[in-house]
């Protein structure tokens, strides 16, 4: 009742904010705007991700974190504490309390930097949680019997890859190719084939509206537009799904040679687990058309796509809360908390 708990997703495409109560209070992309000449902050979030690549000389958009890591610094810290006030409302008298999943390449320089940012919009107690492990509790995996999990979470800037027993990772791969890679092979593709230069959003929506990755599963097909390389002028051209997989396909082996990967090193008892009960995929990538089928065939292991992959993160961490809240801080089942602002 004196209190306000929130998990918040800091994903390098989407920001997701849970409070405790309420459910999820804020779904947002990592966007900022700025002025380069007042350096004022013009917007945050969607109102600014209207604005990529459409901005006057002075004004820049930019997503602040890339890859997983956090590329600019202040930024990242100014859209976050935007977020959590956004998300909390102006209420100076309750103590708040914080778990924030971060992406998984940030450095302890930048856990610090993100913590910090927290403490400024008021939380008396930030707790970190490493992204599969929010993404296994989200998605529903009990990760804390004695059994393995398996998640393989594809956000915009990493694929993570891991097993979990017990509440804690056992066997983890992660690598820096996930959603955007996946938007930058369709621009590449289209360049290549049709000499054609199409924005980032546009790649998106292709990759949404057409993009089959197992092969005679979707036949779509999309006029899109952009600027001929050779003309200089706009020019429209049709793409069809089967060629976008073909675009698609070596970024896709790379997730599929990671999931594999874990899988190898996975103690036996664990791996008899995973067979049984299936690799669970969260995250915007999950929603991949054909991706589960794929993995299926490559991998020769159930594979299903968590109900809602986009959210799996952000309740996670609002979940853990709770789960912190029930036990001692000295407890088995720890939450592999990497730093706090209060007492460990
Ligand atoms: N239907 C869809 N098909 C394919 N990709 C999709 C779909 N919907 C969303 N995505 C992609 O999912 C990605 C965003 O996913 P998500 O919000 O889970 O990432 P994030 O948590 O912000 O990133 P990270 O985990 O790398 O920090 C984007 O690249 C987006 O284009």
């Amino acid at each position: 009742m004196f209190g306000i708990d929130i998990g918040v997703d800091l994903g390098t495409a989407n920001v997701l904010v849970h409070v405790k109560g309420k459910g999820i209070v804020l779904d947002e992309p990592s966007v900022v705007a700025i002025d380069s000449q007042t350096k004022k902050v013009v917007a945050v979030g969607e109102e600014a991700r209207r604005m990529l690549g459409r901005t006057p000389g002075h004004i820049v958009a930019t997503r602040p974190m890339r890859e997983g890591v956090i590329a600019d610094f202040d930024t990242t810290e100014i859209m976050l504490r935007h977020f959590i006030q956004r998300a909390i409302g102006n209420n100076p008298f309750k103590r708040l309390r914080v778990m924030i999943c971060v992406p998984s390449g940030i450095t302890s320089v930048e856990e610090k930097a993100v913590v910090e940012a927290a403490t400024r919009s008021g939380a008396k107690q930030v707790d970190l949680i490493t992204e599969p492990k929010a993404a296994a509790i989200g998605a529903g995996l009990d990760i804390y019997e004695p059994s393995g999990s398996m998640v393989v979470d594809i956000g915009g800037g990493t694929t993570d890859v891991a097993v979990l027993s017990l509440g804690e990772i056992v066997t983890s791969n992660s690598i820096r190719v996930a959603g955007d890679e996946f938007d930058e092979a369709i621009i590449r593709y289209i360049k290549k084939e049709y000499s054609l230069l199409i924005g980032e959003r546009t790649a998106e929506d292709i990759k949404i509206r057409v993009v089959s990755v197992y092969p005679g599963a979707r036949h779509e097909e999309m006029d899109i537009r952009g600027r001929d390389m050779i003309s200089g002028l706009p020019k429209t051209v049709t793409v069809r799904s089967e060629e976008m997989r073909e675009a698609l396909q070596e970024t896709v082996d790379l997730i599929v040679a990671a999931t594999k990967q874990v899988l190898e090193v996975t103690p036996p008892e664990l791996a008899a687990d995973i067979f049984d009960k299936g690799i669970v995929l969260t995250g915007g990538g999950a929603l991949l058309y054909g991706l589960d089928k794929l993995m299926i065939e490559e991998l020769q292991i159930p594979v299903h796509i968590a109900s809602d992959p986009m959210s799996c993160v952000v309740h996670g961490t609002g979940m853990a809360l709770d789960y912190m809240a029930k036990i001692s801080k000295n407890s088995l089942f720890g939450f592999g908390r990497k730093s706090a602002t209060g007492a460990l």
